[in-house]
């Protein structure tokens, strides 16, 4: 069996897991952060640019429609995504996490801020189960950094994490109906995608 493991054994890169840190925030949730944790995120944000079929969010507030300034695309259960890396970001994420979710990552989300001025504002990911139940969002980022903002549902003192290129931050816990983040606006910057990882049932 040792020809076999060294000749199916993952090479250098695969078997070094980044150091992931938690840190807890009251109520219940937290974030972990691995810096450098995707591989290749040079190519996978050149790959995420042009494949991905974007789309301008538009967002029921009241009575009128305004526009979420950032482009969306989601990618259900079971649908292809557009790079290997993201496949084995999920692969990875669901088996590093199995143990305290219980369940795997199924969806990815992801948005594209173009410009410092787009940005999405204060809110929880609280359609479907994270309103109710502790759940996980996994969002691996490329391109230019940005602010994760942080702060208690309801106020209180908040923090927040820079999310560089090739970057993990999960929010978990009850981070979702405790806790609320945003991407604020910046005077500047250059663009960032940021791909979200959650399990089912988890908007
Ligand atoms: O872009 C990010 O990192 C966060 C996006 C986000 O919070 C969301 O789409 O629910
Ligand atoms: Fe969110």
């Amino acid at each position: 069996m040792d020809f076999q493991g060294t000749l199916f054994a993952p090479t250098a890169d695969e078997t070094t897991e980044p150091a992931y840190e938690r840190i807890h925030l009251d109520r219940g949730a937290w974030v972990d952060i691995a810096r450098g944790w995707l591989p290749d995120p040079d190519d996978v944000f050149a790959t995420l640019v042009h494949d991905v079929p974007w789309r301008e969010e538009r967002r029921q507030m009241y009575d009128r429609v305004v526009d979420v300034p950032r482009l969306l695309h989601t990618y259900g259960q079971g649908e292809p995504l557009p790079h290997p890396r993201l496949a084995e970001a999920r692969g990875r994420l669901t088996a590093h996490y199995l143990p305290e979710l219980g369940e795997p990552f199924v969806t990815a989300g992801c948005c594209y801020y173009r410009n410092g001025n787009d940005s999405v504002a204060w809110h929880g990911d609280k359609i479907g189960r994270g309103r109710t139940d502790d759940t996980m969002v996994a969002i691996v980022s490329v391109g230019d950094p940005r602010r994760l903002a942080l702060r208690p549902h309801g106020g209180g003192k908040g923090m927040s994490i820079e999310m560089g290129h090739g970057d993990l931050v999960v929010m978990g816990g009850s981070c979702q109906r405790t806790w609320e983040h945003a991407i604020p606006k910046v005077s500047s910057a250059g663009p960032r995608i940021s791909v979200q990882f959650r399990p089912r049932n988890v908007f």
